[in-house]
């Protein structure tokens, strides 16, 4: 059996409603991932119960500021012992070197989010960034690498040219991710689970398909099925 390489999206208002779906859940099946929402209504506590169940955690507060209160932020979330942390490779050069100094390597890992996945060319249009989507994503991934962070966050239509460019160690992890003929609901950039581990993925980041599911238990067995037979 391979490591788990889905992380379910835990988007939910409450501790209690997270709890429902993470009890049917298996750490060996999935890991979790604990966004905004969540953490906002939950706090750490919720992190310290999710990992006493055996779960991997990846701590997704996409840090995005001034390089020291980053730095805090990042040395914070890493003692409370989550797998994965992120911040947002928009925060530049030196955010980014100050979020390296404050995570060891080998430690929690630190990745840096590119473009949003739920964003496309217009929304590219409307901030004044020139370029296609693509080549956004290269540019901020090639800075996360430079600065030595440990991989990054953008959607499966990118990880081909991310794994070419910047090698097999760099992790890519891919939100954006639905089932044949699922909805797209806000992402834009979007793919099917068997396209984005042969593009090279690591992680899925799979949320609503999951969640909204009428039994999500059989419908991350399924998705976790569907990649199974081609990881090496
Ligand atoms: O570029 C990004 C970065 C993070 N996310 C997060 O992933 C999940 C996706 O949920 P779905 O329900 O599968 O769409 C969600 O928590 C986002 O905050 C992302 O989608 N794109």
């Amino acid at each position: 059996m391979h490591e788990p390489r889905i992380i379910v999206a835990l988007d939910y208002s409450s501790a209690e409603n997270a709890m429902q779906l993470v009890d049917q859940l298996d750490p060996q099946l999935c890991r979790l991932k604990v966004g905004k929402e969540l953490f906002t209504a939950a706090g750490p506590q919720l992190v310290e119960r999710l990992m006493t169940k055996g779960f991997d955690v990846f701590l997704d507060l996409k840090f995005h500021d001034i390089p020291n209160t980053v730095a805090k932020a990042c040395q914070a979330a890493a003692s409370l012992g989550v797998w994965m942390v992120n911040v947002h490779a928009l925060g530049g050069r030196k955010m980014l070197n100050a979020a390296r100094e404050a995570i060891a390597p080998g430690t929690t890992k630190l990745i840096a989010v590119t473009l949003l996945t739920s964003m496309d060319q217009d929304d590219l249009t409307d901030i004044g960034l020139q370029g296609l989507p693509d080549e956004i994503v290269e540019r901020l991934a090639r800075l996360a690498h430079d600065c030595a962070l440990d991989g990054v966050v953008c959607s499966a239509l990118e990880t081909t040219l991310l794994r070419r460019l910047l090698g097999g160690d760099f992790c890519l992890v891919t939100p954006g991710i639905r089932p044949a003929n699922g909805q797209f609901d806000d992402q834009t950039r979007i793919a099917i689970p068997r396209q984005a581990i042969l593009n090279g993925t690591n992680y899925l980041v799979i949320g609503r398909p999951i969640t909204q599911a009428s039994n999500p238990l059989l419908m991350c067995q399924q998705l976790n099925a569907e990649i199974t037979g081609l990881i090496a």
